[in-house]
């Protein structure tokens, strides 16, 4: 049997990954999928509602499970290897197949530890039967040029794809996208790199790929992992734009320790309007010009509003920098606890959760005038 190969999907905070593992579990391509998810909502079940599978019962998904408590190129490094020959165990005991893994990591991970692993233990999972199949990065093309000057993860991200998939094309002209191809190809001349909008993609250029096939990585023949790998040396054009000067740093020197994530939790059903104000000035505080010393990158959440109430309506925030939308998500049960959650992502969160806590309890119906 053909070993099964894992697709790691990666990309910056709010680059378009969970709209492209829903674009896959919902493609009509016949294969059955089994989905790790490794993201900062997790704790809060956020993320998992976020992926849509099919909705009329044919689904998609064969396996989840979710990584939480850390990010996966760090703190919960060590358990993937052990989750994807858990579930090729799982696979062989019940007979529940599926076809490929895909692998979504955080916004924040270097794809470099993780693959690194991956190969590291290709024997081990060889033997169950898996191999990395591809590393796609999804790119926000509306705003990886703040993204690149700001910090060293997504410029990691773009390194270490075998593709590189262009999102949000409907977002900036075609005049801005020549020089964001530009500027990605600059950084890894060796990806395929794909245009998309909402992340609609041609499978072809994402499963399947056999990029980093077992053969081809012991002749040293793939350059996509070879930076991280000291034996092997890097093909020509891969390391550029000085990322090579990360690949043998701490992972604390990876990642930007200022971006910390904090999960909110409040009862009560919320006033939409007061929510959308509160929420407002915390995306726009410092582009007004605030000067506090906050800035969220991305936040998410599942609201329970006020004139849903006696109905099973749920609704899903969505936030990338200052843009936002709330849209409808999937139904949850008539009369179920209105638990609202919101995880936000970004620098200065932490010395005042306490008052982040506050401003959204405020936007319940049930909270004091
Ligand atoms: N305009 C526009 N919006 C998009 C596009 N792709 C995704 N989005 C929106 O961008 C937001 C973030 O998309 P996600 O797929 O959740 O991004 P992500 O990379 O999984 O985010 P994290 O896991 O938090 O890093 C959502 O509101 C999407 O609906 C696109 O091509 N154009």
């Amino acid at each position: 049997m053909a070993p099964t190969g894992v697709t790691v999907v990666t990309g910056f905070l709010g680059a378009g990954k969970t709209t492209l593992v829903n674009y896959v579990l919902n493609a009509d391509h016949g294969y059955r999928v089994a989905v790790i998810l490794n993201d900062f909502g997790a704790e809060l079940g956020v993320e998992k509602m976020l992926v849509q599978d099919k909705p009329d019962g044919d689904n998609a998904v064969e396996e989840w499970v979710e990584l939480n408590n850390g990010c996966v190129c760090c703190t919960v490094k060590g358990s993937l290897v052990q989750t994807i020959d858990n579930l090729l165990e799982k696979r062989a005991s019940t007979g529940r197949k599926f076809d490929f893994i895909l692998l979504e990591t955080t916004g924040l991970a270097d794809p470099g530890p993780v693959a690194q692993e991956l190969w590291v233990d290709d024997e081990i999972l060889e033997e169950d039967g898996a191999v990395l199949d591809a590393v796609v990065t999804l790119v926000d093309a509306s705003n990886i040029e703040r993204q690149l000057s700001e910090g060293k993860e997504a410029s990691l991200q773009i390194a270490y794809a075998d593709t590189v998939v262009l999102n949000k094309c409907d977002l900036v002209s075609e005049r801005d996208l020549e020089r964001v191809s530009e500027l990605v190809a600059g950084i890894n001349a060796e990806a395929k790199i794909v245009r998309s909008t909402r992340s609609v993609v041609d499978l072809g250029v994402i499963l399947n790929q056999g990029a980093v096939s077992s053969a081809g990585r012991k002749a040293g023949t793939r350059p996509t992992l070879a930076g991280d790998l000291a034996q092997t040396a890097p093909a020509p054009g891969f390391w550029a734009r000085g990322v090579e000067k990360y690949a043998s740093r701490p992972l604390s020197e990876v990642h930007d320790a200022s971006i910390r994530t904090v999960c909110l939790v409040a009862d009560g059903r919320i006033d939409v309007g007061k929510f959308e104000t509160w929420l407002e000035e915390l995306l726009w505080e410092r582009g007004a010009g605030g000067g506090r010393q906050l800035e969220v990158l991305r936040a998410k959440g599942v609201l329970f509003a006020a004139e849903d109430e006696g109905t099973d309506r749920r609704r899903v925030l969505q936030a990338v920098r200052e843009v936002y939308e709330i849209t409808e998500g999937p139904p949850g049960r008539v009369g179920e606890r209105p638990l609202n959650r919101v995880v936000l992502i970004g620098r200065g969160l932490m010395s005042r959760e306490e008052e982040l806590l506050g401003g959204l309890k405020a936007t319940t119906t049930t909270a004091d005038a």
